[in-house]
């Protein structure tokens, strides 16, 4: 069985379990539920603490797990990320009063509070910067007003928390973040299971990124079509009763779906149609 780390809170749980179950793979129905068996596919989901899925995935004891780069890097695990998911999307910032820090230098002897220490005392000593660190939580950003120190580190996704808090990012970001698989470094790279899953949550991403589309065309208006919907490898021609014209099919990334329509339109073609794809194996 292959056995893989799901976070059971906060902003991965909810997108990592809809992914998975996108993926033809059980989840849990309780938010109690710790572990989760599932012999048809012989996968074992064990729910776990966001910030605790690298050190158990590192340990060898879990094949594979959910969690966020961030998570990652600042655990220090001996653990990597081999797919990125794209949800739970973040940039990590600091922060303080408006006027009061410009850039990373500003920070000397000043103290920084974070849920990230790991990845802020890294990057203060690999900038050269010595300040403290001291170590919270959640809900950092009350830290400033509070007096407990003079600068923040989180993530932000909105700026939300921080204009309510009434603070500013300054300085260049720290680093991007977003839901990636991980395993243990240099792990299970050829484990067929590992690679089926892999295999599968692939096939989600795409699903949710491209849709299929269909239109006939003139055939002499065929390569002027083509440039405009590639397709993955290459899209299907297939011939028409109607002498001169041909059907074509093509994935297009959804977000050019609107434009890539009009674009072929524009050339003449006609019947232009796309379609969900629901799941897919490249
Ligand atoms: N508002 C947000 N938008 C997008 N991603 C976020 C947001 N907040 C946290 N994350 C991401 O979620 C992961 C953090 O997991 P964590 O369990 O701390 O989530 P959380 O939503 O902050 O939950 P908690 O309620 O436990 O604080 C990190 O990878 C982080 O970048
Ligand atoms: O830029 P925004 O869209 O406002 O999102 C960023 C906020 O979301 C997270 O907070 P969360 O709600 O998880 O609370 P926490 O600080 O207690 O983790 C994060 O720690 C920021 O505070
Ligand atoms: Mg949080």
């Amino acid at each position: 069985m292959l056995r893989i780390a799901v976070p059971n809170k906060g902003s991965l749980s909810g997108p990592a379990s809809a992914m998975l179950h996108e993926a033809g793979y059980q989840q849990r129905k309780e938010s109690k539920e710790l572990v989760l068996v599932d012999p048809e596919n012989e996968v074992e989901f064990f729910y776990l603490r966001p910030r605790d899925i690298a050190i158990y995935v590192s340990s060898g004891k879990l094949d594979i797990g959910i969690t966020g780069r961030d998570l990652l890097i600042d655990s220090g695990a001996n653990a990597e990320e081999i797919l990125p998911l794209g949800f739970a999307r973040s940039t990590f910032r600091f922060a303080a009063k408006p006027g009061t820090a410009q850039g990373i230098d500003d920070l000397a002897g000043r103290t920084v509070a974070t849920s990230y220490e790991g990845i802020v005392a890294k990057h203060l000593a690999d900038s050269g910067i010595d300040a403290s660190v001291i170590h919270l939580d959640g809900a950092v950003e009350t830290a400033i007003e509070l007096g407990v120190a003079q600068v923040i580190a989180d993530v932000v996704e909105t700026g939300t928390s921080l204009r309510n808090a009434g603070l500013e990012v300054f300085g260049e970001p720290i680093m991007k973040s977003e839901a990636v698989v991980i395993r243990r470094t240099g792990a299970g790279a050829d484990d067929p299971k590992v690679q089926q899953f892999l295999r599968r949550l692939q096939g989600v991403l795409v699903a949710r990124t491209y849709v299929m589309m269909d239109y006939d065309c003139r055939a002499e208006h065929l390569e002027q079509a083509v440039a405009l919907t590639p397709g993955l490898e290459s899209p299907t021609i297939s011939p028409l009763h109607n002498e001169g014209w041909v059907a074509v099919r093509s994935m297009v990334p959804t977000k050019d779906a609107q434009r890539v329509m009009d674009d072929l339109y524009a050339i003449g073609a006609r019947a232009i149609l796309t379609t969900a794809i629901h799941a897919c194996r490249l």
